[in-house]
This record gives C-alpha cells, structure tokens and sequence, in this order.
C-alpha cells in the first residue's frame, strides 16, 4: 500500500508566533484522528523551521523546509544548504515549485542537480513539476510534465526513488481558485505512473506517492483523494488555517 501524504506548504506566510500557534492547534486537531499509513507534514518559511520542529515534536506532524541549495557549503549569500537543514532536524525538502521555478529561475537542470544533494546528504524531497495553462490548451500538458520529470528525474537509479515524493501541481490552479478535476487529477496521476513504469519497473511506479496540489479545500479534497492514483496533496492556502487543513486530513 502506498504511503497517504497531507502536505501544507506555508509559503512565505506565518511568522513565529503564527507558525508555533498553528502547529499547537494542529497538534490538537488531529490527536484523534486514526493516521495509520498516513503522514502529515507542514513547511514553514526557514526562519521558522527549528521552533517549527519543537513545537511539533511528539507528535505526527513533520516539518520540512520549502527550498534547498544543491552546493554542500560556500559563498551563495542568502542560501541554505541540506547540511544546515538536516542540523536542526529536518529531513525533506519541497523542491521545483512552480513559484521558484518562475520567479526564482531555477530550471530543470538546476532541480536535478538540488536532488542529487538531496540523495546524497541522505535526505527525501517533495519534488512539485506541472503544466502552465497555455500547455493544457494547446493539449502538451502530458509531454510538458513528461519532459520536467525526465529532466529532473530520470537520471536517477531505481533505489533512489525511496527518496522521493511527487507533487503534481498544475500552475493554472495554484492559488487561483481553480482546481483540476477529480478525472484531470487522476488521468495526470496514471500518466505519470506510466511513464515511470515504463523507465523504471512496476515496482517503483506502484511505491511512489504522488501528491496532487492547486486549490484543494475541504469541500473537493475527498473527491480528488479518492482517484486511484491520488495519494493526498500539496495544500497551499487551506493550510494556512486549522480548520481547513484538518478536515482536508479528514478527508485523507
Ligand atoms: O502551491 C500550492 C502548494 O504548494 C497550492 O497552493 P493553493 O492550495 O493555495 O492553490
């Protein structure tokens, strides 16, 4: 059975006092809640991330950063490294944003070169890819997504997929409201499946969760978890708020 993920991707958003406040009510909200198989994460901007990580000790919320550098150490002023992230306790890293690959620059050459650091230093990567929306109206969305995981992705050996979990995230739902329907999310979900199969084995396809994100909310997250091939998803804005995010688990 492959592993549930509920992941909320703060983004810029929450200062200390919100972030601990936040993960203290989360704490509480999902206490009951029977999680077998099922992992809940958070991601709080970097400043936060070791108060994140005591707070959120004790209990099933993991805390993962939002970015990482691919160098070990050196002069890249403003950058953090997965030595420096694994320090304080913090074992993942999201990479391939939408949001840094437009307004950061980073390619998919840069990203395969951030996950190969990931592998390296041992650590596990939320790795986000999706088509913008002129790719889906001119009907490339399959060989966009295809070639941004080839890309990043496919050079890496069979083994190392234990270390990776996808987020499909299409750019035309991110935080425009707008959500790819249950049948869109899954039909992207097989393909990709597919092509994985197709490089690798069934085995590895079968085992990796992936991850669908843009616009999901507690009134369409069980419709789009309960697609075969949905394995939970990467929450931007109802993460944000208790309440949302803990029925978006609920929904898991
Ligand atoms: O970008 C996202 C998660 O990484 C999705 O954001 P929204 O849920 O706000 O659309």
């Amino acid at each position: 059975m492959r592993t549930k993920i509920v992941a909320g991707n703060w983004k810029m958003n929450n200062d200390k006092e919100q972030s601990n406040k936040l993960i203290k009510s989360l704490k509480k909200s999902i206490k009951k809640m029977s999680l077998k198989n099922t992992r809940v994460i958070v991601s709080p901007t970097f400043v936060n991330l070791s108060s994140a990580v005591k707070k959120a000790k004790k209990s099933k919320i993991e805390v993962v950063a939002q970015n990482m550098h691919q160098a070990t150490n050196g002069a890249y002023t403003g950058e953090i490294s997965g030595d420096m992230l694994k320090a304080i306790g913090v074992e993942t890293v999201i990479l391939g944003h939408s949001e840094r690959r437009t307004y950061f620059g980073e390619t998919d050459e840069k990203l395969a070169e951030k996950v190969n650091t990931v592998l390296e230093k041992g650590m596990e990567t939320i790795f986000c890819f999706g088509e913008l929306l002129e790719d889906r109206k001119s009907d490339n969305h399959f060989a966009v997504v295809e070639s941004q995981l080839k890309n990043a992705l496919f050079h890496l050996e069979a083994k190392d997929w234990k270390s990776i979990i996808l987020a499909y995230e299409p750019v035309w739902a991110i935080g425009t409201g707008e959500t790819a329907s249950p049948e869109q999310a899954q039909e992207m979900h097989a393909f990709i499946r597919s092509i994985i199969e197709k490089k690798y084995n069934e085995k590895v396809a079968d085992k990796v969760s992936i991850l669908y994100g843009g616009s999901v909310k507690p009134t369409n997250a069980e419709e789009i978890f309960s697609k075969p091939d949905v394995d939970g998803g990467l929450i931007g804005g109802a993460a944000l708020h208790v309440d949302d995010f803990t029925a978006i688990i609920a929904a898991i």
